[in-house]
């Protein structure tokens, strides 16, 4: 099957076409195109990878699937996702992670890469098989115990040399479980108000700075998942400028749609749909890490898409699971946070939200210039579009998102996977 698209505006920029052959590569011509899709003079991106994906399979199978978070990626833009190790049985050793994978591709509508977890069970106390998930079928090169803080300091630096010598990265969630006992919402004014225990910024920022410190003495690499402070932002910048020149290690960080939008104002409902784990931060974080985003200190977008079923929302806050939807809604996002307000243009948006995590990750054909003899992995965008969050009308099982009935800017119209469509004109596959 070869495609011509025809009028896209590869970036933003000038409006030309895409030729794209049957090996899934994009070519400079085609004689006598199979298939020729008039562009519209949408926006063509890199298809978008996401570093923090939860598709709960196996296990969690009444909140997501890898089919249907594999048709919420493919509907929101994305051709690469990883998927966060904390199911159930845990992807902590070969056969998990192979099972995920393996689903992924039989599934086929977005490259679905397992995340390991670094200790069993995401117990904390025993390093995981690294080597051996590395060595399997998955080739899983990013291990996290996501949800939970690898919090032994000296597990944590076993993990990262182990990394290094797999050439793989550690994904931290900083939070210092110390400190955060009970913690519902952001320690400050509105959780004091709303008499919801406190999570304070101290919680992620001081492991922040103590991962960067071990990451530099292995000379490893750290990617700090879903930064949300300003502090957080100032420990990177710090590292970044003295801690880590000449050690060999790399500290990369994602940030979410959610901590680029939302305050912890909305917790003001009561509505679990706005618990979330880091906790909404209040505006001052939200504009320091849409600057950070901008100037390259936050490396990424990550949307820590967190399905959950209706009993773990729909219940009094402190009793609701931590989580919200993204997939979907990542772009909009974006579009509205970073594009709108001329902190990014739209090549800026391919960086942060495919080339760089691609890098983060290590994939040779993902995040790649829209450039003759790439593979054809895009997204075609409708900046113009405006649409309306239902929840109901996800591709997710579950329909937490904290966006319902909210207007967004900018619409995901097709997405193409190695020159096949996994979305067309906003539906899964062709
Ligand atoms: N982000 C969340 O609030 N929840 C995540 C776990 C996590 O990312 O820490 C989940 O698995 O539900
Ligand atoms: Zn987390
Ligand atoms: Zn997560």
């Amino acid at each position: 099957m070869t495609t011509l698209i025809r009028n896209v505006r590869p970036y933003g920029e000038d409006p030309t076409d895409l030729a794209v052959d049957d090996d899934g590569r994009l070519v400079a011509r085609l004689d006598d195109p199979d298939e020729v899709v008039d562009g519209d003079g949408l926006i063509a991106l890199p298809g978008l990878v996401d570093l923090h994906t939860h598709l709960r399979e196996p296990g969690g199978e009444e909140a997501e699937t890898v089919a249907t978070g594999s048709a919420a990626a493919a509907l929101g833009g994305y051709t690469a996702v990883f998927a966060m190790p904390n199911t159930n049985p845990t992807q902590d050793s070969p056969v998990v992670v192979e099972h995920v994978w393996r689903r992924g591709r039989e599934v086929g509508l977005v490259d679905v890469h397992p995340v390991g977890a670094v200790t069993v069970g995401l117990g904390g106390e025993r390093l995981a098989e690294m080597g051996m998930m590395a060595a399997s079928a998955a080739g899983v090169r990013m291990f996290s115990d996501d949800g939970r803080c690898v919090n032994d300091p000296l597990i944590m630096r076993r993990a990262l040399e182990y990394a290094r010598s797999l050439d793989a990265v550690v994904a931290q969630h900083a939070e210092d479980h110390r400190l955060t006992v009970g913690a519902q919402a952001h320690e400050g004014p509105v959780a004091a108000r709303l008499g919801l225990t406190g999570w304070p910024a101290s919680a992620e920022e001081s492991i922040v700075a103590r991962d960067a410190m071990l990451a530099a003495a292995a000379g490893a690499r750290l990617h700090v998942c879903h930064l949300s402070t300003a502090g957080s932002v100032a420990v990177l910048r710090w590292a970044r400028e003295t801690l880590l020149p000449g050690t060999g290690a790399r500290v990369s960080a994602e940030v979410t749609p959610h901590h680029l939008l939302l305050t912890d104002t909305a917790a003001e409902d009561y509505d679990p749909v706005h618990k979330v784990n880091p906790p909404l931060r209040p505006e001052a974080d939200t504009l320091a890490l849409r600057r950070a985003l901008a100037d390259g200190v936050v490396d990424c977008v990550a949307t820590d898409h967190a399905p959950h079923a209706v009993e773990a929302k729909d219940c009094e806050w402190p009793q609701a699971r931590p989580g919200m939807l993204g997939l979907q809604t990542a772009l909009s996002v974006v579009a509205s946070t970073m594009v709108a307000t001329g902190l990014l243009d739209w090549r800026g948006v391919a960086r942060v939200c495919s080339e760089v995590p691609a890098a983060i990750a290590g994939l040779a054909d993902q995040g790649r210039p829209l450039a003759a003899g790439e593979p054809a992995n895009l997204v075609l965008v409708d900046p113009d579009a405006r649409w309306t969050v239902r929840g109901a009308e996800l591709a997710s099982i579950a329909d937490n998102t904290p966006y319902e009935g909210m207007e967004l800017p900018a619409s995901v119209i097709h997405t193409m996977l190695r020159g096949r469509w996994t979305a067309r004109d906003g539906k899964v596959g062709v």
